[in-house]
């Protein structure tokens, strides 16, 4: 029988493992990435050594720099590129994609110009024929436990069911297990906006403040979150699932993610030119915090977390300050907060 095929469009972290695990669910998967050095390691060595430096990749998958090679045919495509590339990649894909292809977006974060969600970017650029076969991938997710195929549990949403459904069948396994949530427009909100609190998460962890400072970030940015991805139409408890509270709490805690280490980096004095730098990799919550912070006003939502790191990544404003202000806001209500347009 003919093995089922499929592309990953960005050769990243994540683009690479998910390859991997698209590969264990027994597709024939090949990669396309920019760099030709990144193509001919994948090719010729197996291995993805500046993005995923210890993991070895099954000999099968192969890369290349062609875009047209790589979705040509594919009944899967998977876009795993930074946010701020997305639509680049999707325009340069849309005259090769199949017609009837299924595609499956991971990227977390916003346009920055528009303001798009990356399914609604995806949308404008590829072909109509298409609108009904994008879906989302979410969820607490880092890819080098994913390597290890450590247990790990993801959410795959589509505006269309049954999309969701066979995102789902084809990316299920038993150490890689998938949920379905039909609430689209949460998902991509709730992945998207953990970011920002992880860089707050770092930063309260790098000045040294303790555990509670961490579960009030957490909890906080959980109602934050929640009353922006209300007002843009997202079902409010999607953020108790794991494209909401899920991802939080691995981003916000584990030593693997960016965005942490970004915030730890910028609580011992590095500017944000150096930690971008340093990272080499995308950090997405930095331009999500710009989006998010756009968005309240567009909106009409209070963030107080979002504002504070707003002010402390693009106006240098001394982070113990921004703590301080935080806690002396006024009086209020938890649970109004959190429900306030519920
Ligand atoms: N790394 C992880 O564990 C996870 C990452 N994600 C999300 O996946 C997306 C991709 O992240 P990673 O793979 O981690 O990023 P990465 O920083 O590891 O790699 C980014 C990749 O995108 C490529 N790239 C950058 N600009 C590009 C452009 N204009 N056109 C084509 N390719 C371009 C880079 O060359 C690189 O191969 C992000 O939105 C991230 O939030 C989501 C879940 C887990
Ligand atoms: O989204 C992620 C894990 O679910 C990855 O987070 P970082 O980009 O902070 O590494």
């Amino acid at each position: 029988m003919r093995k089922k095929m499929a592309a990953v469009l960005g050769a990243g972290s994540w683009g690479t493992v998910l390859a991997t695990v698209l590969v264990d669910n027994g597709f024939e998967v090949i990669m396309w990435a920019r760099r030709e050095s990144t193509v001919r390691e994948i090719n010729e060595h197996h291995r993805n050594s500046r993005y995923i430096p210890d993991v070895h990749l099954p000999r099968s998958i192969r890369a290349t720099t062609s875009i047209e090679e790589a979705i040509r045919d594919r009944e899967l495509v998977l876009f795993v590129v930074p946010s701020q590339s997305m639509r680049q990649v999707a325009r340069a894909a849309a005259s090769h994609v199949r017609k009837d292809a299924l595609i499956v977006h991971a990227s977390k974060g916003f346009e920055l110009d528009s303001l798009k969600r990356m399914s609604e970017v995806l949308k404008e650029e590829l072909p109509n024929a298409l609108r009904e076969k994008i879906a989302v991938l979410s969820g607490p997710s880092h890819a080098e436990e994913v390597a290890k195929k450590s247990p790990t549990t993801v959410v795959v949403s589509s505006e269309w069911q049954q999309t969701a459904e066979m995102a789902q069948s084809y990316l299920i396994n038993p150490y890689f297990r998938v949920y379905t949530n039909p609430d689209m427009v949460g998902v991509e909100i709730g992945g998207s906006l953990k970011n920002i609190i992880a860089l707050g998460a770092g930063l309260s962890d790098g000045l040294g403040f303790g555990d509670n400072a961490k579960a009030a970030l957490v909890t906080r940015g959980l109602a934050e979150i929640t009353r922006l991805g209300m007002a843009m139409g997202a079902r409010p408890i999607t953020f108790a699932g794991l494209a909401g509270v899920g991802d939080l709490v691995v981003t916000c805690t584990s030593r693997h993610s960016r965005n942490w280490r970004a915030g730890h980096m910028l609580s011992q004095g590095m500017s944000l030119d150096e930690v971008l730098e340093r990272m080499g990799m995308v950090v997405e919550g930095v331009k999500t915090t710009r989006a998010a912070y756009r968005l309240a006003r567009q909106y009409q939502v209070e963030m107080p977390i979002t504002n504070e790191l707003h002010a402390v990544l693009f106006d240098r404003k001394d982070p113990r300050q921004a703590v301080e202000d935080l806690m002396c806001r006024g009086r209020t209500n938890e649970m109004e907060e959190i429900v306030q347009g519920w």
